[in-house]
């Protein structure tokens, strides 16, 4: 590892050490809350609050949604689970170079991190996914990966002793995903507010054309978004077992088939006017507004899991 990411990380860790109190410096689990869904961090007894810009190698988030401080606390009965939450992630379309947005990921592993539960607001593809309903991710299908320099592993290897070539057939921990399914049943979940799927990611920041949405889903991705594979492959990458829950904020705009201009124009001129389709776009504030409407619902998933998990 170059000798300048080692000096940053150990600043991080000395920072960190200096200011949380001893039976919360060894987290267990780690969270990554998604837009919106920061509240996650209510449930955390003892909470502690750094905020990243005390923290070397950190950057700031500056999207809507995303705080920029990492809460450390306990989880689940006696002496609880130590728990670190990232109250905020980085996005690589925020001009975050990709080191810096798994770098929170890469602390969290040097902490202890064992377990790693990401969650993000995602577009729903998939017909059958309601709006608000959370998706348990199967796989992921990243688009940028695929193609070079936006995988966080692209380049020179920092860490030599690492795997060049890092499977990720095996990425979403089985474990995990059980967990979540019984955690949902424990909270008598309806069966359609859990669902399973496939992950795309994107860069964004754009939203999806239709046929940007309908290329995604006939390649078999359920729901889309922004953020969660670089983090996933850099927790893979340190040994982490990963679980993501997609919220599905709003769902992915892909007429059946694209408006014709043409046809409406000739079924004018032959006077037989076509109803004219209303305009469907997304917005920042329909996630963030689906985000504070179900972020309890998310918050107590990801709460009975960790208890779940300190029963095993
Ligand atoms: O950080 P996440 O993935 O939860 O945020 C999603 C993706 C974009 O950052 C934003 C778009 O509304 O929400
Ligand atoms: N790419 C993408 N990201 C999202 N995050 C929340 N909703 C969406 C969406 O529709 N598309």
């Amino acid at each position: 590892m170059a000798q300048t990411q080692t000096n940053t990380f150990t600043a991080t860790l000395d920072v960190l050490a200096s200011i949380l109190p001893t039976h919360l410096r060894k987290p267990r689990v780690g969270i990554v809350c998604g837009s919106g869904l920061s509240t996650l961090a209510s449930s955390l007894r003892d909470k502690v609050e750094v905020p990243y810009n005390s923290l070397k190698g950190f950057g700031k988030s500056t999207v809507e949604g995303h705080k920029s401080s990492l809460a450390f606390g306990l989880i689940g009965e006696g002496d609880g689970v130590p728990v670190v939450a990232m109250l905020g992630r980085f996005h690589p379309y925020e001009g975050h170079p990709l080191a810096t947005v798994v770098y929170p990921i890469r602390v969290l592993a040097r902490l202890g991190v064992k377990h790693l539960i990401i969650t993000n607001a995602a577009g729903g593809l998939n017909p059958n996914l309601d709006v608000g309903s959370i998706v348990v991710i199967q796989d992921h299908l990243a688009l940028p990966n695929l193609t070079g320099p936006l995988n966080p592993l692209f380049g020179p290897q920092p860490f030599p002793d690492y795997p060049r070539f890092l499977p990720l057939s095996d990425a979403y921990s089985v474990t995990l995903r059980r967990l979540a399914f019984l955690a949902a049943h424990s909270l008598s979940f309806p069966d359609s507010a859990l669902q399973e799927g496939t992950y795309a990611w994107v860069s964004g920041p754009t939203y999806e054309t239709p046929a940007e949405g309908r290329f995604l889903r006939s390649v078999g991705a359920d729901v889309v978004g922004m953020s969660t594979v670089p983090e996933v492959v850099a927790a893979r990458e340190e040994g982490m077992e990963v679980t993501v829950l997609s919220l599905v904020t709003n769902k992915v705009v892909i007429p059946d088939k694209p408006r014709s201009i043409k046809e409406e124009v000739k079924a004018e001129l032959a006077g037989k006017p076509i109803p004219i389709p209303p305009t469907q776009v997304v917005s920042h504030e329909e996630v963030l507004e689906i985000g504070k409407q179900k972020a309890e619902d998310m918050r107590k998933l990801v709460t009975r899991m960790i208890e779940l998990l300190q029963k095993q």
